[in-house]
């Protein structure tokens, strides 16, 4: 769906800030840009859209080299969020979701129609926030805003530039769940940049973290965290690593590590496709500290020790 070919910007000559940048992300699927601040994130994203133009390397989307397409008619292709919500601050909220729509020409009644639906997705009760101003928002509604207003003309690519950055943390959390759980953004290509690794190993199919301009590794949330392909991108990793770790190995993953204690009181039953870190946060809230894992009819009540034993059993013999 988007792929970039050797991309390179420079804008001082001989000081590239992205450098031999390549990748492609395939359709429906969300690759997060994560990186440290300068690290060419933001200039990779502003690329796709030709917001900046690269100084050489190419850049497809959906086949085509965006050279060959007018911006404008690029850009209505793409939703596009950014950290700070960017609402016009004279329109109405109802407004500032159809700006697409609008340009599309749609209808008065299906604008209508889909901007109430998008405000109720993501928990804006229309009858309230349709007329409201921006400047009668909080953050997070603002950023919601932002949200539904991309995702208005339901345009096949998403690119989203640090669009939970402004928020505090608690906010921050609540806002990406409800956007982790929309319907149409599963189908959806997304670009996300961000510099937050919880964010990046929660959204990402896969991630490209980038140091300096130049990608340090491009893969899945595991293969970065369990196989680092250099020294860079395990410290990267390093503050939260054995939380993050917990996120991404699933209880079948550790199944044939996995000792079994007996049956707990409290019947909870989780599939064991839930991350380890489920697992644990299931059986520390379940009274008498036990979880029952169901793999495809196979039964195991575990707790939290045996979800440590099997872990780190995996990860020495399979990632040592
Ligand atoms: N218009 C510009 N002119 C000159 N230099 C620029 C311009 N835009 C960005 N840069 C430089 O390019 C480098 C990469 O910036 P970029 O914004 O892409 O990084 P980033 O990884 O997104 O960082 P952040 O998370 O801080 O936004 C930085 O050193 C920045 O100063």
């Amino acid at each position: 769906m988007i792929k970039l070919d050797r991309v390179v910007k420079e804008y001082t000559p001989g000081k590239p800030v992205v450098n031999q940048v390549s990748f492609d992300v395939g359709e429906g699927e969300t690759l997060v840009l994560l990186g440290t601040s300068g690290s060419g994130k933001t200039t990779t994203l502003r690329m796709i859209n030709r917001l900046v133009e690269p100084s050489s390397g190419q850049i497809f989307v959906g086949g085509k080299d965006i050279r060959d397409v007018a911006p404008e008619t690029l850009r209505r292709g793409m939703g596009y969020v950014l950290q700070q919500s960017s609402l016009f601050p004279h329109y109405t909220v109802a407004e500032n979701v159809a700006v697409v729509p609008r340009l599309l020409r749609w209808d008065a009644r299906r604008m209508a129609e889909r901007t109430t639906a998008l405000l109720e997705k993501l928990h804006l009760p229309p009858g309230q926030y349709l007329n409201a101003y921006p400047a009668e928002l909080s953050g997070g509604q603002a950023q919601r805003v932002g949200l539904a207003r991309a995702l208005a003309a339901d345009q096949p690519i998403l690119l989203m530039d640090e669009p939970f950055g402004a928020l505090d943390p608690i906010t921050r959390a609540h806002v990406r769940r409800d956007f982790r759980g929309l319907d149409e953004v599963q189908k959806k290509t997304v670009l996300l940049v961000t510099h937050d690794v919880t964010e990046a190993l929660e959204l990402g199919d896969r991630i490209c973290l980038m140091d300096e301009g130049r990608i340090a590794q491009w893969g899945t949330p595991a293969e970065l965290l369990l196989k680092p392909a250099s020294e860079f991108v395990r410290t990267f990793f390093d503050g939260e690593r054995v939380f993050l770790e917990l996120g991404v190995v699933t209880v079948r993953d550790v199944w044939i590590q996995l000792s079994s204690v007996s049956p707990g009181k409290f019947g909870a039953i989780l599939p064991a496709a839930a991350s380890l870190r489920q697992a644990l946060e299931a059986a520390l809230s379940a009274g008498d500290g036990r979880v029952c894992i169901d793999n495809d009819g196979r039964i195991k009540w575990i707790d939290s020790g045996r979800i440590m034993d099997a872990y780190h059993a995996y990860k020495n013999g399979k990632h040592a």
